[in-house]
């Protein structure tokens, strides 16, 4: 496409990446901000910085490294993107998602899309653990959707079904796993809203996206949700509520980065824990996933 990510070019990266290494990964983690710790508990991990591999797009904000890092969780084969792309730093919509496209090229089955957001819902706690259950794509009702332009049914269908993205079978698991490692108190179901960012949102923004039905409020993980799904990957996303969105006129809360970064160093090991045991108790159709080798 005009963009210049089109099936030729990810297939190229996806052949790049394939002949670096032996590890066959059949799950793909993105890190939110902040949340990067995940990528570092990957066991024999091989990295690749952005810049080094073909057609990669670049990290530029803080709290996203910008590695790739293949390795293994709990013995399952995983590929993890320390750092994410997003719709302000400037790149067109198709280069944000092409990684998952890469992913599928690799032979992925499933991505574990993370994020750091603000909480909408009165119920939510800086720190709390929000698995996503649907979401609202505000830029999407602005003409901006990553699957804009002429559809390569190599990758998927002109119109994708999104009624299901969020996979119902991996949130269960999600509610199970996070019960079993006591997370329980701090763990919710809700819908996150996309936006496009970079600054926060103002008070009559938060309440309208409230009254909209949002629980919690970011600028990422639709897009690559969106593409994801459109070449067929199973998606599981969580937001870490990394600070509470500001409701009221008469509070002195101001969101910011520093904060979001902070929360998420308090809860990094814990959503570690939680992401691997799910790794580690996934079903994937074709092949055992301690399998999931090559050439060894
Ligand atoms: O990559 P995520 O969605 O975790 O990043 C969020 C949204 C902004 O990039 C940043 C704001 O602090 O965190
Ligand atoms: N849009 C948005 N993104 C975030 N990422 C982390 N916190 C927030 C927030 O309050 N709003």
């Amino acid at each position: 496409n005009k963009n210049g990510y089109d099936y030729e070019k990810c297939k190229e990266t996806a052949d790049w990446l394939l002949a670096q290494t032996t590890l066959r990964p059949l799950v793909a983690v993105v890190c939110g901000s902040g949340l990067g710790g995940l990528g570092d508990s990957l066991k024999d991990a091989v990295a690749f910085n952005y810049q080094d591999i073909p057609n990669f797009p670049q990290s530029t904000v803080h709290g996203h490294a910008g590695r790739l890092v293949f390795g293994k969780l709990k013995g399952r084969p995983c590929v993890c993107m320390q750092g994410r792309f997003h719709l302000y730093e400037g790149y067109p919509i198709q280069k944000i998602t092409a990684p998952m496209r890469i992913f599928k090229l690799l032979g992925v089955k499933t991505v574990i899309l993370t994020n750091a957001a603000g909480g909408l819902n009165e119920k939510y706690k800086v720190g709390d653990v929000m698995i996503i259950k649907d979401h609202i794509n505000m830029p999407g009702f602005a003409g901006c959707n990553p699957l804009m332009g002429p559809n390569d049914e190599r990758f998927g269908t002109r119109f994708p079904c999104m009624s299901d993205a969020y996979d119902r079978e991996l949130r269960q698991l999600a509610r199970h796993v996070g019960d079993e490692l006591g997370f329980g108190d701090f763990m919710h179901e809700g819908v996150y809203c996309v936006l496009g960012g970079p600054s926060f949102e103002t008070i009559a923004e938060c309440r309208m996206l409230r009254r909209l039905g949002a629980d919690a409020v970011g600028m990422s993980t639709v897009h690559e949700a969106i593409v994801a799904r459109h070449c067929g990957l199973r998606v599981f996303a969580l937001s870490l509520i990394t600070n509470q969105a500001v409701m009221d006129y008469d509070s002195e809360e101001k969101a910011n980065h520093q904060e979001v970064l902070q929360t998420g160093k308090v809860r990094s090991e814990q959503l570690a824990s939680l992401v691997s045991t799910m790794v580690m108790s996934m079903k994937h159709d074709s092949g055992d996933m301690l399998d999931g080798m090559c050439g060894q």
